[in-house]
């Protein structure tokens, strides 16, 4: 690969501590976009998470170029018809805190038992490449609104998304378990393959050209 760096436009730290580990392997450096000097407020204007993933990864693009990836993630509630889902992190206001979010989706899903409490957290991951190129791949990690909040792990909405295979909450899970099995990890896992791929072949071209 010619390019050795990725720019990941996101400024959600916990999103950004899974996403180091998770493209550790890669042989990239990985930095955020404030690491990278990028300071921006990106209106995230889409109507579906890839919309919303590439608006992040082409407004970072346009100001450093390269290889810049975003990450448009929620939490999406079947019983509250698919609530919060794109407007996770703004449900409630930026500013509410995740532990009267989580109380909150709680009580609106008290009404429902069993299946009926399905839920899944949905990640999109947008790739913008250095000719312009974009990638987009996207996973889910399926689960049910748990009973009540429980672990310390993560970050957000996990306390309350239970995993069955697991018989725990996503924030109940290690770091490394959670990648495993997450939205943001399979996304991701997808996104290496796609960019191995596309990256690998561009060196192949300039090779074949000298
Ligand atoms: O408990 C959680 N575990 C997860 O694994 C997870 N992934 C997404 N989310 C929620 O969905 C919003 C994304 O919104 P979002 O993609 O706009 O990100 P963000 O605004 O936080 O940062 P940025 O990447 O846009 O800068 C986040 O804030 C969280 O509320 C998660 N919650
Ligand atoms: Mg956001």
């Amino acid at each position: 690969m010619r390019e050795n760096r990725i720019i990941f436009a996101t400024g959600n730290e916990g999103k950004m501590r899974e996403i180091r580990e998770i493209l550790k392997d890669l042989g990239m450096e990985v930095c955020s976009m404030k690491e990278a000097g990028i300071c921006l407020d990106i209106e995230e204007n889409g109507t579906t998470f890839g919309e919303n993933a590439e608006i992040k990864a082409m407004a970072v693009w346009k100001k450093s170029g390269g290889i810049v990836l975003a990450d448009d993630s929620g939490l999406v509630v079947d019983c509250l018809g698919g609530e919060p889902g794109i407007y996770s992190a703004r449900y409630m206001g930026e500013e509410t805190s995740y532990e009267i979010k989580n109380q909150t989706i709680l009580n609106r899903a008290a009404l429902f038992e069993g299946e009926d409490r399905s839920a899944r957290f949905v990640c999109n991951i947008a790739a913008v490449l250095p000719d312009g190129r974009v990638l987009h791949t996207e996973a889910a990690m399926e689960g049910l609104i748990a009973d009540k909040p429980a672990g310390g792990e993560g970050f957000g909405y996990d306390p309350i998304l239970y995993i069955p295979e697991f018989h725990m909450t996503a924030a109940e899970l290690t770091m490394d378990q959670k990648n495993r099995i997450s939205h943001r990890g399979k996304a991701l896992e997808a996104m290496k393959d796609k960019l191995k791929e596309q990256l690998g072949e561009e060196r192949h071209e300039s090779t074949d050209c000298q």
